[in-house]
């Protein structure tokens, strides 16, 4: 079973939901990546989505767009987020690592080499944005071969019949995008989501992350309430910015993302 099912059923057991912080590799350093990652795992998160920056993310709001461009500027390519995580794996081998990007990146590199290196770095899933279900068999047999988790996203507006054919390709866990629009969104309707995610869970057995929106430990714990997993990006990004502007050390800028990671698991745990 993958690291990521495992993690999801080993969660399950102590009644507790997974908590799926979002950062994008390279921003605002590649040195600082890895230590932010082990920062996110101290301070509560159970499952890392690393974004590989691309340069045109079309499902990214202005935070994202903007950390992606921060790391493009120094030029942080896919080998690079490889190597993150195979550093990262030097001291973590237990903590699921998704990568989480567009296809372009994932073609240049070719589709075998991709997954290659990417099972031997220690990744465990990949969400490719841009890559639909109805296109997976492009990469979904090499990513079996290498055990990497192909992980689909589903809106508000995908139909029943689609939400079928995503959870029959996808695993590990789907991601319900809790809002239409882009990453960084502010509103999220808990109810609706709690309606969604319920119909999703009757179509499959896979854990159901929500994202999009969830900025606080509060909203954190409502989502906490109805689905498997939170998922949180802008947030973490936009700390991650702050601290480049204002010149913040490596150190301190982990501690701020600490702070607002501790604050999500405190108030998702105490909700349970
Ligand atoms: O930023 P938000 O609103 O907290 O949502 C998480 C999201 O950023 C992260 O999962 C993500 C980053 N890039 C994406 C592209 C598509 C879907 C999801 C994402």
């Amino acid at each position: 079973m993958s690291r990521v099912r495992s993690y999801f059923d080993k969660l399950k057991v102590s009644g507790k939901k997974a908590l799926i912080p979002y950062i994008t590799a390279g921003d605002p350093s590649l040195d600082a990546t890895v230590p932010m990652m082990h920062s996110l795992v101290e301070a509560g998160a159970d499952i890392i989505e690393l974004g590989v920056p691309f340069s045109d993310p079309m499902a990214d709001g202005p935070a994202i767009q903007l950390a992606c461009e921060r790391a493009l500027a120094h030029n942080t390519s896919l080998k690079d987020v490889l190597a993150c995580v195979k550093q990262f794996r030097e001291t973590n081998q237990e903590t699921p690592v998704v990568l989480m990007g567009y296809l372009n990146p994932v073609e240049v590199m070719g589709y075998e080499a991709f997954s290659e290196a990417a099972a031997t770095a220690g990744v465990d899933g990949v969400l490719l944005v841009d890559l639909p279900p109805e296109e997976a068999n492009l990469v979904k047999p090499l990513f079996e071969k290498h055990e990497l988790d192909s992980i689909f996203l589903l809106a508000p507006t995908t139909s029943e019949q689609r939400t079928k054919l995503i959870c029959e390709q996808g695993s590990g866990y789907v991601y319900y995008v809790s809002v239409k629009g882009v990453t960084g969104s502010s509103a999220l309707d808990t109810k609706e989501v709690a309606e969604k995610v319920a119909a999703i869970q009757k179509q499959t057995n896979l854990p159901v992350g929500v994202g999009f929106g969830i900025k606080d430990g509060e909203t954190a714990a409502q989502v906490a309430a109805v689905a498997d997993g939170v998922i949180v990006g802008s947030v973490l990004v936009n700390t991650i910015a702050e601290g480049a502007e204002q010149g913040a050390s490596t150190e301190e800028t982990c501690q701020r993302l600490s702070t607002i990671i501790r604050d999500m698991r405190t108030a998702m745990d105490s909700a349970q």
